[in-house]
């Protein structure tokens, strides 16, 4: 191992999703076998306990990658010299409650987190945010963080993406790694739009193979975009280990560049790519290369997708005004 540290933050380092993550980045799984990792872990005062006992696990398992771990509850000690930071710790959702519900319980995390890192991080960071409404709360890191570019901020629709692979390998009896080119529009929440009119199957465009409007309109889109709900349902907690296995695939393929004829989803700063208002964080498909992300352009937009690319657009300027409302931005 000859290269030098990669120094990662992982905010709500005690929670689900955290037990999940810790393990696997410090196993490789971002940087691969031969990058190690400074893990920085934060968390509120009252979680520390609990949180050295993951750090206790961790150290159990003799990775080979894990060079420290740094603990803490002062974002702007946890965050020095950060070359990523994956910011997770916010309050989930229970049953009945909708993703912009918390909005103003998790904001101000999101305003002091982003004053830190602009502050404190390292000058190649990049900041992915999964704790939610994670868009809305990337914009309000990326607005308190004004010297580091907004290129650099994305929020996780990784999941919703994986989720819609996932569906649309049952229904076509296809293998996962047969199909590329998925897309999820929008916000991570019930308004997003997974995308089957440029997603392939085997090479094939996924909408004409299936060939059933009505399966599209009203079990794929609906069954992604509630999945989380259904996660909720089933588990009585959120979803954790995929929501982990989400945030390395995103932070990986942002990191290490999406293979060669495909694309991924990330939320990123609009830059009024297909009409999209600029000033919310919105799913695109993208390429990523060098640690650089770049909105997939030239997609024909019928008016089937039109209609649900503006409706989530929607809801976003909704969270970014109710944002703007209570002073968080
Ligand atoms: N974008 C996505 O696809 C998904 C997002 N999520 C979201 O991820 C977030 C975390 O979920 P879980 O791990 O299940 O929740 P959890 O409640 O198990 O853990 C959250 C942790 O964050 C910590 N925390 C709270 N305020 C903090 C602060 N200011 N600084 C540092 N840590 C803080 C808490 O002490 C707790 O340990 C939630 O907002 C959840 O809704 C969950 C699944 C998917
Ligand atoms: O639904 C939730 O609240 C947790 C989440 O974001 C997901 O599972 O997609």
């Amino acid at each position: 191992m000859s290269q030098s540290p990669v120094k990662v933050a992982v905010t709500g380092a005690a929670g689900q999703i955290g037990y999940s993550l810790l393990f696997r980045i410090a196993s490789g799984a971002i940087f691969g076998p031969d990058t190690p990792v400074q893990l920085r872990l934060l968390e509120i005062t009252p979680a520390l306990g609990a949180l050295e006992g993951v750090v206790m696990e961790l150290d159990d398992c003799a990775f080979t990658t894990l060079d420290s771990v740094e603990i803490g509850d002062d974002p702007r000690h946890i965050f020095d010299g950060v070359n990523l930071a994956l910011l997770v710790g916010a309050r989930p959702r229970a049953k009945g409650m909708e993703r912009g519900d918390l909005l103003e319980a998790n904001g101000a995390i999101f305003t002091e987190q982003g004053r830190a890192l602009n502050d404190v991080a390292a000058d190649d960071v990049r900041i992915g945010v999964t704790g939610n409404p994670a868009n809305t709360n990337a914009l309000i890191a990326l607005r308190n963080a004004p010297d580091i570019p907004a290129e650099r901020f994305s929020a996780l629709t990784r999941l919703d993406h994986n989720r819609a692979i996932s569906q649309l390998a049952a229904k076509t009896g296809a293998k996962v790694g047969d199909i590329r080119r998925m897309t999820i529009w929008g916000n991570h929440s019930s308004t997003q739009y997974p995308d089957l009119f440029h997603a392939e199957v085997a090479g094939k465009n996924a909408a004409d193979l299936i060939d059933d409007q009505a399966w599209i309109e009203n079990e794929f889109i609906p069954t992604v975009a509630k999945r989380g709900a259904a996660i909720i349902d089933a588990r009585g907690a959120s979803s954790a280990a995929s929501a982990a296995s989400a945030t390395i695939d995103a932070a990986r393929d942002w990191l290490t560049g999406t293979p060669e004829g495909d694309w991924v989803s990330m939320a990123v700063a609009s830059d009024g790519s297909y009409g999209v208002p600029e000033g919310v964080v919105y799913s695109f498909p993208v390429t990523c290369s060098g640690g650089d992300w770049q909105i997939v352009q030239g997609l024909e937009i019928d008016d089937f997708s039109r209609e649900r690319m503006d409706a989530t657009a929607a809801e976003l300027i909704e969270e970014r005004d109710a944002v703007g409302q209570l002073g968080l931005t």
